[in-house]
């Protein structure tokens, strides 16, 4: 049986009160546009990083998909701002978000009013990052099973009117299984469900020995990461807890390990083989896109 249908939820009463929404950061709003023309048909969404990385990701999906036009000429939706980039391909989204919680939860705010005023349907996300690995040969593809903060709790704080409020970080088991299964099919894809721990910075949140700041030694450095080890954490990054607090349904965290933290904190990888690691999330999350659109059984 097929599922029912699911609208985009936004779970705020005091946006149906308001005549005009401003998506500020995307240069988007719903008196401006018309956000039903121009994102009704999206079905799945991709979020990362990097603006480059984002646009890559939408010309390969042009070409993976067939598309017909020039996949060069693919235009940033988002190009009255510099904060996100944005293109539309076929029913898929691709969105860049910035480093860290901040700057990727005030982007989710705008996405997921934006599919909320466009009337989408039954929408798959995917975030499709980097990640230090924790006991993983670099290049490894971690599927998150769930998002844990820096104490490895299944949760995302969040300070709201000056308390601390606390909300759920599960993402979609199904979905996670679904993937991992579709990498099995692909070539030099080598793939884990794990936990991915969710810091507030790249250096001392993360246990780094090699940032301007330093207040541990290297042996209670070692002592954190085999405690995170212990606690399923298979790698780290900074986005996956409010991504999976305010998208949870439908929702998959994708990361690629650059490292293998147990090893080192310094990134020596070439950038060729970078480039190629990184790609990796996209290629799956490619595969996945196709199988559901039944262009590949
Ligand atoms: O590769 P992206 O998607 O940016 O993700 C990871 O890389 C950045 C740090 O280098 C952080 O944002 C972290 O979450
Ligand atoms: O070690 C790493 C690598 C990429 N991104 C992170 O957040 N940490």
């Amino acid at each position: 049986t097929t599922p029912p249908e699911q609208q985009v939820q936004v779970k705020n009463p005091h946006l149906d009160t308001m005549e005009e929404d401003i998506l500020y950061h995307f240069s988007l709003g719903t008196k401006t546009h018309n956000l039903p023309e121009m994102f009704g048909d999206i079905k799945f969404v991709c979020v990362g990083g990097s603006a480059n990385r984002m646009r890559a990701f939408a010309q390969f999906i042009h070409q993976e998909l067939q598309l017909p036009g020039n996949s060069e000429e693919i235009r940033d939706i988002c190009e009255g701002t510099d904060r996100y980039c944005m293109y539309k391909v076929g029913p898929v989204l691709s969105i860049s978000h910035g480093m860290g919680v901040p700057s990727i939860s005030i982007m989710l705010h705008e996405l997921i009013k934006l599919l909320h005023h466009a009337h989408c349907r039954d929408v798959v996300l995917f975030r499709i990052g980097t990640s230090g690995g924790v006991g993983l040969a670099p290049g490894t593809v971690v599927i998150s099973s769930k998002a844990v903060d820096h104490s490895f709790h299944p949760q995302f704080e969040q300070v709201v009117l000056g308390k601390v409020i606390t909300r759920s970080t599960e993402l979609d088991e199904g979905l996670a299984n679904e993937l991992l299964q579709y990498s099995t099919e692909l070539q030099d894809l080598p793939t884990v469900i794990g936990n991915t721990m969710c810091t507030h910075d790249f250096y001392e949140g993360q246990g780094r020995l090699d940032g301007a700041l330093c207040s541990f030694s290297p042996e209670e450095k070692l002592e954190y990461l085999r405690k995170a080890h212990e606690a399923g954490v298979r790698n780290i990054e900074m986005e996956s807890t409010v991504f999976a607090a305010m998208c949870r349904v439908c929702a998959a965290v994708i990361c690629v390990t650059l490292l293998n933290r147990f090893e080192g904190d310094q990134i020596t990888t070439p950038h060729d083989v970078l480039v190629e690691y990184q790609q990796r999330p996209q290629v799956l999350v490619s595969h996945f896109i196709k199988k559901r659109l039944g262009l590949i059984i």
